[in-house]
């Protein structure tokens, strides 16, 4: 295999060029989602296994290669996607697999720390416990290859067979396992029950993979409440929860951290405290959104584009923050339930822990990042609303990700192609955009070059991917990104 030797590790804002991230590609998993669980595993409906990675994921990959590691797909586009080609380009584990080592595939590091049989033992034995499989169940899964292992392990199913467990149909959003600040990896502590298998899974990667081996002194655990354990049931406030939606490091000096649905007050309290005291970062900005399903992380509701633009919910501008402090009858009129969208934005100094500053809403926050973190001080700094404001399309549209892009450099962005409102509000503000497929084919006949590319956002077909309710930022895990 490529990938024995240590990579470097960087990322300090969410825009500089990316060269390196973890995704996971749909497993077969995905396509064992049944209707009775859909909601428990977090996906909104079930998939459709063929047209989501077909159809769909397979687009994203293609346009990570060009932009990541262009030998490995440059001249190759019509060979890869030859029906007789079996989509084995794109399935970890076959000889065929694109196996780069910018786009960096997770079963694929899995299967290679499982070769180690002192790790293979623990990680079986560990993934036995909390999935409650029998002694007998456990000794079957030693004798599978590292490989097959892996394979068991992400899907749920040992091929041909019935399935052992459930599948973790979330792996594919890469962003929530870990979160890399600077040169260090914050952890995750899963809020919900149908992710911790992927926190199991990450922290053996994190601490194993000879990839991160000059980095294992820079990976943090955040602790465990002591006594959590004595905790009542309903002590779910008590927690400490964390998600990578909820992270977010705009700048060398700055972090974000949301405080939601997924991310508790004590997990960002315990952040702050170690990414302090280690001293990876000035500020720390605490985000508290309202906890609903709609909104589960911060980068739902928003994310950077560019230097000075911004996507984002409206519910969270200056004009509708305002309006919740309105008249009480008023607000009792409105239908649209912003009343429930109150924000609470805190920033906090390492210098001076008590010196808090309080920002009224988001594009006053966003805008001081642009302005005094990222040093725009001619350009005006600009919001892109989802669904261009309107109702009930910016509710609409947020559901499916409109405000989740992935930059894959300073101006251009990769979103869904359903999001139609959002994009008159981009086109608006002068962006281009493009069909994944019409800029694959570009790329590869050479009239443009992944460089090339300026404000742009790039369209992905979506129909079954937004049911698993997330987008390109969350399908993301940036490892390396140009300093901006
Ligand atoms: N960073 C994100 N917004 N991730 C989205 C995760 C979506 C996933 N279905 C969940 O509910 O957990």
């Amino acid at each position: 295999m490529s990938k024995k030797t240590t990579q470097k590790i960087q990322v300090n804002s969410e825009i500089g060029r990316l060269r390196k991230l973890l995704v996971h590609s749909p497993d077969s998993g995905l396509g064992k989602v049944v209707p009775s669980k859909a909601q428990d595993w977090l996906f909104e409906d079930i998939v459709h296994l063929e047209t989501i990675r077909g159809k769909e994921y397979d687009y994203y990959t293609k346009l990570l290669l060009y932009f990541l590691d262009y030998d490995k797909i440059i001249g190759k586009l019509s060979k890869i996607d030859d029906p007789k080609q079996n989509r084995n380009f794109f399935k970890p584990g076959k000889p065929e697999f694109h196996n780069s080592e910018y786009v960096v595939e997770l079963q694929t590091l899995l299967a290679e720390i499982l070769a180690d049989s002192n790790i293979k033992n623990q990680l079986t034995a560990s993934v036995c416990a909390i999935e409650n499989c029998n002694y007998a169940t456990q000794n079957r899964l030693q004798e599978l290859s590292s490989t097959q292992l892996a394979n068991v392990f992400i899907s749920g199913s040992i091929k041909e067979e019935a399935m052992i467990f459930a599948p973790i149909p979330n792996f594919i959003f890469t962003r929530d396992i870990g979160i890399t600040i600077n040169n260090h990896i914050l952890l995750n502590k899963p809020a919900k029950k149908a992710r911790t298998r992927e926190a199991l899974l990450a922290k053996y990667i994190f601490f194993n993979h000879p990839i991160f081996k000059d980095y294992r002194d820079n990976i943090i655990e955040i602790p465990d409440l002591s006594l959590s354990f004595l905790l009542p049931k309903d002590g779910d406030d008590k927690k400490v929860t964390l998600e990578g939606g909820d992270v977010m490091i705009v700048s060398k000096d700055h972090l974000l951290i949301g405080v939601s649905e997924r991310t508790s007050w004590e997990a960002a309290h315990h952040s702050i405290k170690i990414l302090f005291e280690k001293k990876i970062v000035k500020k720390i900005t605490v985000v508290k959104i309202p906890k609903k399903r709609d909104y589960m992380h911060i980068d739902t509701v928003f994310t950077q584009v560019k230097k000075n633009v911004w996507v984002m919910l409206g519910n969270f501008s200056r004009k509708a923050q305002k309006g919740l402090d309105s008249d009480p009858i008023e607000q009792g009129l409105d239908y649209t339930n912003r009343k429930e969208d109150k924000l609470k934005i805190i920033q906090f100094n390492r210098k001076n822990l008590n010196d808090t500053i309080h920002f009224d809403s988001l594009e006053e926050l966003l805008t001081d990042i642009s302005v005094n973190d990222l040093g725009c001080k001619k350009e005006e700094v600009k919001f892109i609303f989802s669904g261009n404001n309107e109702f009930p399309f910016d509710a609409r549209e947020q559901w499916t990700d409109s405000c989740n892009l992935l930059a894959l450099k300073d101006g251009v962005v990769i979103g869904y192609d359903r999001n139609d409102k959002t994009l008159e509000a981009f086109k608006k503000l002068g962006f281009q955009s493009i069909e994944i497929t019409d800029l694959l084919q570009k790329f590869e006949s050479k009239a443009l070059k992944p460089d090339d590319v300026k404000d742009t956002i790039i369209l992905m077909p979506s129909a079954e991917l937004s049911r698993a309710r997330g987008g390109f930022h969350c399908m993301s895990m940036p490892l390396l990104r140009d300093d901006i």
